[in-house]
């Protein structure tokens, strides 16, 4: 498992990084990001303003002319009233910059979001989405669209104004004492360094730990979520899992003390230099002083210099350091949105089925490091009939259909549609001739009419298909008396406001509203029902067997099931195991030829018969 390469030394792709950073900060919101970069300028400026001011009120004090041109007390009121005047511009330049970074950070968010979930449309299949370095990019790439911008704004805002700071002091000690410059300066030049290094390595570490996180977060899941929780309560495993996510931060803790560890040696290096710089200073200042070479004006700027760009240096160096961090993140981001469609896409529109569908020889595998799935499978689904696929668990059934979707590439072989290779097919035209009820259908938090609407965004609110397609597949009654009818949420939370009524389904009503899903989508071409009635009672089992046999006759269905009573009535029936067809034909072709299907047939129907006694 691999995530972004933290990358220690390409400077120039790091700034090529910034830059794309920065432009997407500015395009979203030009006009706070302006008012930021003015607000960080003018905040660098005003401590070393009061610095001189301060300056020049001690001098007037003193009864000296300062370097400034005041002279005596007639300059302490102006300088006095210009220091508070400062003190005040600085608590409002503040405010006021902190109100357009936020602004721009939540400008930015929710562009880096509409781009991300925009670049998230171009990923067709569902193979990239169960590769886990594209998981942890997707991971930090969402940690970039909500975070990253604020982070760098806030760094690159320390970074400005530090830097502003120390240039203004550097000029500012230029017009009392210029070697004074070379002191300082002397001072806090290996902060810098250290400083960069430092931040290096916890941007690292943030990268590094994306996998972990990820991990630590699906085990909280777990934990958290009913559907999970229940299982591990009754097996009792709940401190298994508990174990495993502690087993994660304490991992991830390790790596951070080790940075820690490093920070703290080297901060203390930083201290003991910067202490012995500040009382060098402080020496030299005194002298300085004593000998009348500098105003006590002089010496205060010159004290205030010496910590000033100190500080400035560290705030320059540390932002800098964060300043990495969130280029190290944005990368993940950009990455994920310079993203290649993982399925190629052909041009010509799906003609509605008339002859068949046909997998030629068709070899696939999850992963190459995994063993074939389907090794060679030629199989013809007429169009208009009822084909049946059974196989034992792990045949490769559902894999099939996922192919056939075009969920995932066959490394070899091919899908053909009415004899044209489905490649070459454009992806949106073929699956809105598809409709398909999935083993592991998903159970949206969302109301029953639209849970039903996911099956053709087209029906959108046409309460009259929508009821129809419920009745269709034997959910209409219970949905009808919902709290809130059709409108009810099915969740087990209740939403945000707290306003809507809420219901929860049991599995066989959920497998009822999946099928609802499916028939709604009554233009398709090809219906797939992958174990779909695996959670209904006998009286629903039958009637999806009497729509099936309705439906068969208007349109092409491909059933997979274990339930030899729904497959029974296929025109053709294909058996599949380990990866390859090794029985076809009808129900009594499949019994008298007495193989493999036979065998399951009896088997079951013995099974049935022998518990009935
Ligand atoms: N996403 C995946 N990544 C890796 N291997 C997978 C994935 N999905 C399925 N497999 C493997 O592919 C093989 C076939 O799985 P498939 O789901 O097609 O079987 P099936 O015939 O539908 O089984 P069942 O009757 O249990 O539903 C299994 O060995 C399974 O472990």
């Amino acid at each position: 498992m691999t995530v972004p390469e933290p990358s220690p030394a390409r400077p120039r792709r790091s700034l090529r990084e910034l830059g794309w950073a920065l432009s997407l900060i500015v395009r979203a919101a030009p006009g706070p990001a302006a008012l930021v970069l003015l607000c960080t300028v003018v905040a660098g400026v005003l401590p070393v303003l009061s610095g001189w001011l301060l300056r020049v009120i001690l001098d007037a004090v003193a009864g000296r002319a300062g370097h400034a041109g005041h002279a005596g007390t007639g300059a302490v009121m102006p300088a006095a009233a210009g220091f508070a005047a400062v003190g005040l511009a600085m608590t409002l330049v503040q405010e006021l910059g902190s109100f357009a970074s936020n602004t721009v950070r939540r400008t930015v968010r929710f562009r880096a979001n509409a781009m991300l979930y925009e670049r998230l449309t171009v990923i067709r299949g569902i193979g990239l989405l169960e590769d886990s370095d594209f998981q942890n990019r997707l991971r930090l790439a969402g940690d970039a669209a909500d975070a990253a911008p604020a982070q760098l704004l806030r760094s690159l805002i320390s970074s400005v104004q530090g830097l502003v700071q120390v240039v203004g002091w550097l000029f500012a000690l230029a017009a009392v004492w210029p070697p004074a410059i070379g002191i300082v300066a002397a001072a806090v030049a290996p902060i810098v360094p250290v400083r960069l290094a430092v931040g290096r390595q916890q941007a690292e570490l943030v990268v590094r730990q994306a996998p972990r996180t990820r991990r630590q977060l699906a085990f909280r899941m777990l934990m958290a979520d009913a559907r999970s929780a229940k299982e591990l309560k009754v097996f009792g495993a709940e401190r298994f899992v508990a174990d495993r996510v502690l087993h994660e931060i304490t991992l991830m803790n390790e790596q951070e003390a080790v940075v820690d560890g490093r920070l703290l040696r080297r901060q203390s290096v930083l201290g003991a230099i910067e202490m012995s710089a500040t009382v060098v200073a402080i020496v030299v200042a005194a002298s300085l002083a004593l000998h009348g070479r500098l105003s006590p004006g002089g010496l205060s700027l010159f004290l205030g210099a010496a910590v000033g760009v100190q500080n400035g240096a560290f705030a320059v160096a540390a932002g800098f350091g964060w300043v990495r961090a969130s280029v190290l993140v944005f990368r993940a981001l950009r990455q994920v949105l310079s993203q290649a469609p993982d399925v190629p896409e052909g041009t010509i529109a799906a003609p509605a089925l008339s002859r068949a569908i046909e997998f030629r020889d068709v070899w696939f595998r999850y992963r190459d490091d995994l063993p074939w799935v389907l090794r060679g499978v030629n199989l013809t689904i007429a169009a208009g009939g009822s084909t049946g696929i059974i196989g034992t668990n792990g045949a490769g059934k559902s894999t099939l259909i996922k192919l056939l979707c075009r969920l995932y590439e066959p490394h070899q072989g091919c899908i053909l549609w009415d004899g044209v290779d489905i490649r070459t097919l454009d992806l949106d035209s073929l699956r809105s001739r598809i409709s398909a009820v999935f083993q592991d259908f998903v159970p949206y938090d969302l109301t029953a009419a639209e849970n039903i609407a996911i099956g053709d965004a087209a029906a959108g609110s046409d309460d009259e298909r929508i009821t129809a397609a419920a009745t269709k597949a034997e959910a209409h009654e219970f949905l009808a008396r919902l709290p809130n009818g059709y409108g009810t949420l099915l969740s087990r939370h209740l939403p945000p406001d707290g306003t809507e009524k809420t219901a929860f389904l049991s599995g066989g009503q959920w497998q009822r509203v999946a099928l609802a899903r499916a028939y709604l989508r009554d233009r398709a071409d090809l219906l797939i029902l992958d174990e779909p009635a695996s959670g209904l009672d006998a009286e629903a089992e039958q009637a999806l067997l009497d729509k099936m046999a309705d439906m068969s006759t208007m349109r092409t269905t491909v059933q997979i099931s274990h339930r030899m009573s729904t497959q029974r009535w296929a025109d053709q029936i294909y058996v599949l195991a380990d990866g390859v067809v090794v029985e076809r034909g009808a129900h009594e072709e499949l019994m008298a030829a007495d193989g493999v299907y036979a065998a399951l047939f009896r088997m079951q129907f013995d099974g049935y018969v022998s518990r009935r006694r």
